[in-house]
């Protein structure tokens, strides 16, 4: 029997091979691609899904516009679509703008959706267990301990100092200098390092020095930057790429490495020298940043190994680093652009400030604002939270799925999938935004009553929101109206004629080219 079944199937092969060619199988092949990419076409709402390629050559065709094309493609869809990496990559899901959508994911059926191993596995050799890179237990207890500390008024106070003694000690003293000199410079770079010793002073009790007047490169600055780029890579190759790389230390993972062992050098070495301050001293009472705060109040309880400070304190350094003077300098551009904007932010400051003889003392202490005048700066909180819907500096967030799940909007995710929500492009969606969408205008956060109006969290997800909503916030709003007013007051801050200012496509929302500017010194505060 099964010799006569053996031999029926040699026949068959034999009939086939004389009488199917090359092009038989070649046009087969060809008309199953036609059929694929059109039955694809109908009933996929998103980009061009290619067989074996999935996104890719549409990824790779807007490269420089991918933000710009992500918008245009969610609306068209109806804001959200599904997407696919190339083959045995791994990388599929839905880019969403869907409101309702953020909200399911980050607080209704939140636990079924973590930043994942995805995510985790890419940025552990750089954060560790830190919370940014946390899940589950872990991350609820360092949001724990984080709220804990960031909220205490010691912190509040501790934090506000450390602005008071940055601005004008150090931001204002460089920008003196530069309105001096004439020339023209990159106020993005200047932020970049006023915010970068911000939070490391806040969170590790340590000024690296970037803004000295000299503007020197910090090592560990350098090295914290190129960290976190160099991780980057690894989202964009297959993990059967950036693995192998990683294990014989070859090419970027070779210089990843070593940037991340300069970082944690750095980091090592300020918990080293922290713990010991407290085993001689028995307490940390002159000290209170974010790292001694929660030495003191951690260690003394139970034993934590230093690499949880470590690893804590980098994950506030990242997140704390760039979303501000990025946000800043957007900020500042789009002032630039919109001059009866500029001139209201400024009415406001000038009557705020006018209650303080300070206007008569023209060195930098006198343009220091208290919490409580910068407290009532409405206009200019409305115009910061309006340049943030319309730049935000994380553009787009990533969120796993576990299990197989329904979103609200009736798009299926599958287990392992991964949610990409939009918030660069929500800004731009008419039907979440209104008709002015994309009108740079602070009026939409201001009632009738002057006040300030905050927007529904998951409308407005610059922030995150839910349960992992962004623990830095009052934060990052003090420290921007606290850079922001000062400059207004003393500066006219004009774009260089004709450069260009176009985002860069990464994590965060950097603005490719800089931000050139000359500074014009207003006649007298007030004018
Ligand atoms: C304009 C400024 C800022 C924006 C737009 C912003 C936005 C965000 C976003 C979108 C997330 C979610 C990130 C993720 O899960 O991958 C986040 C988380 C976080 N942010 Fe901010 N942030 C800003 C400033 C800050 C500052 C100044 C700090 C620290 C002082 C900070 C501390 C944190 C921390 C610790 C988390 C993690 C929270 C958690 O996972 O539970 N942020 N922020």
């Amino acid at each position: 029997m099964a010799t006569t079944t053996g031999k029926l199937m040699l026949s068959a092969i034999d009939w086939l091979c004389a009488n199917i060619c090359f092009w038989d199988i070649a046009s087969a092949l060809l008309g199953l691609l036609i059929f694929s990419c059109i039955h694809q076409k109908l009933t996929n709402k998103g980009p061009m899904l290619w067989p074996v390629l999935g996104n890719l050559p549409a990824l790779i065709l807007h490269i420089n516009d991918m933000y710009s094309w992500v918008t245009e493609v969610l609306i068209e869809a109806g804001r959200t679509f599904h997407y696919r990496g190339v083959w045995m990559g791994r990388a599929y899901g839905v880019f969403t703008a869907d409101p309702s959508n953020i909200e399911y994911i980050m607080k209704t059926n939140f636990k079924n959706f973590p930043k994942g191993s995805y995510f985790r596995e890419r940025f552990h050799d750089l954060l560790g267990d830190g919370i940014l890179n946390a899940d589950g237990e872990t991350w609820k207890e360092e949001r724990r301990m984080a709220k804990v500390q960031m909220h205490s008024s010691r912190f509040l106070e501790y934090s506000i100092k450390t602005m008071q003694d940055l601005v004008p000690h150090k931001l204002l003293k460089l920008t003196e200098k530069l309105v001096k000199s004439g020339d023209s410079f990159d106020l993005q770079e200047l932020l970049l390092r006023f915010t970068f010793d911000n939070i490391c002073t806040a969170a590790l009790g340590v000024d690296p020095g970037c803004l000295s007047l000299d503007l020197p490169e910090v090592p560990f600055a350098k090295a914290f930057e190129e960290a976190t780029e160099l991780s980057l890579c690894r989202f964009l190759m297959p993990p059967f790429v950036w693995k192998p790389l990683k294990f014989f230390c070859l090419g970027y993972e070779k210089r990843l490495k070593k940037a991340i062992e300069i970082v944690h050098d750095f980091a090592d070495k300020t918990v080293a020298d922290r713990r010991k301050k407290l085993n001689s001293f028995g307490n940390l009472n002159d000290q209170s940043d974010l790292l001694s705060r929660l030495m003191e109040t951690e260690y003394t309880n139970r034993h934590i190994p230093d690499k949880f400070f470590r690893d804590f304190c980098l994950s506030f350094s990242l997140a704390g680093r760039d979303t501000t003077s990025v946000a800043l300098s957007w900020f500042f551009w789009l002032l630039d652009k919109n001059p009866e904007v500029e001139t209201r932010v400024l009415r406001e400051i000038n009557e705020i400030s006018s209650g303080h003889q300070r206007t008569k003392n023209q060195n930098n202490h006198a343009v220091l604002f208290t919490v409580e005048e910068l407290k009532k700066m409405v206009y200019l909180q409305a115009a910061l939270s309006e340049s943030l819907r319309l730049y935000p500096p994380v553009p787009i967030e990533m969120k796993e799925v576990l299990e197989d799940d329904v979103l609200p909007d009736g798009n299926i995710v599958r287990k392992g999938a991964r949610v990409l929500y939009c918030i660069f492009s929500m800004a731009r969606i008419e039907s979440i935004w209104g008709k002015d969408c994309l009108e740079f205008k602070p009026e939409r956060w201001i009632n009738k009553d002057g006040e300030f109006v905050s927007e529904n969290q998951f409308k407005y997800p610059v922030f995150n929101a839910g349960p992992r909503l962004c623990i830095g916030k009052k934060f990052a709003y003090m420290q921007m109206k606290m850079v922001a007013a000062p400059i207004l007051m003393k500066y006219s801050v004009k774009v260089v004629e004709g450069h260009d200012v176009v985002p860069k496509v990464t994590t965060t929302l950097y603005m490719k080219n800089g931000l050139m500017v000359t500074l014009k010194p207003r006649l007298e505060h007030g004018a």
